[in-house]
């Protein structure tokens, strides 16, 4: 009956997933917590960079990658066996930290921001756990990087994979330049493409930039033959984008 009478105020929400977590008396919340942190082994070390991201910067808090994306990443670059990678967009150095955990020792990442502060509080985890030497972090806009990297013409098809997730807007004037870098079976995987729902609703799109720019990107890798394409449902949407 409870449920029934919360399912008919709610309208927005998917029944399912109401029934899913009022029937267990759970959030989503306390359900992504349970995962991240019952469900995974997450070094205290990483959990330490989090709670420092949290009290320093409290509400830019929010612009972590969820834990269990960042395992799920994690794991699809050690399935790969991959090398070399660039990430645009890296915050505090959560989600660089978990790459390059999964990178062998001579392996790179190309780490990509413009804010010094934020990457400067990562790059102190990435010390204390040892890999450090297989990230180089750049500081600069990820438009000037990737120019950059496609002027060096030996750095074209030999990335195993990238990650996007930083300004939105510029989502896909970078998607053309990263499929060049990738090698073939290399993947892009693109952060956000759910945003907060706004992407799946054409008037909520029109009134959002971030949310058309994402879309547009997603819609381009569908539109390209070059790649395969797939969307998950995991945090605020991972679109994975292989190139063939
Ligand atoms: C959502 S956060 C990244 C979160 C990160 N992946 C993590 O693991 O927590 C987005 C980041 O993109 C960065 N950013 C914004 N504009 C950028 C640009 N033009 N080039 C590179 N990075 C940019 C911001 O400084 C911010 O740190």
């Amino acid at each position: 009956m409870e449920l029934s009478s919360k399912k008919q105020q709610t309208t927005t929400t998917n029944p399912l997933t109401l029934v899913k977590y009022t029937q267990h008396h759970k959030s989503r919340h306390d359900v992504q917590d349970f995962v991240n942190f019952s469900m995974n082994k997450i070094p205290d070390l990483k959990v330490r960079l989090r709670r420092e991201t949290h009290e320093k910067l409290v509400d830019d808090a929010i612009m972590l990658t969820e834990i269990d994306q960042c395992e799920h990443m994690q794991f699809i670059i050690k399935l790969a066996k991959a090398k070399k990678g660039l990430e645009l967009g890296v915050f505090t150095g959560y989600s660089a930290l978990s790459f390059a955990e999964a990178l062998p020792d001579d392996g790179l990442l190309i780490a990509v921001d413009v804010n010094k502060e934020w990457t400067d509080l990562g790059k102190k985890y990435w010390k204390e756990a040892g890999v450090d030497h297989k990230i180089q972090l750049r500081l600069e806009g990820g438009d000037i990087v990737l120019n950059e990297l496609l002027a060096d013409e030996s750095n074209i098809d030999t990335f195993d994979f990238a990650f996007v997730d930083a300004d939105k807007p510029n989502y896909p004037n970078y998607y053309d330049r990263i499929i060049k870098l990738l090698k073939p079976n290399g993947f892009l995987m693109i952060d956000n493409t759910i945003w907060n729902g706004k992407t799946t609703d054409e008037t909520l799109r029109n009134s959002d930039e971030n949310a058309r720019c994402i879309w547009k990107t997603v819609q381009m890798a569908l539109n390209d033959e070059r790649v395969d394409v797939h969307s998950i449902y995991l945090s605020d949407g991972l679109t994975i984008v292989q190139k063939k």
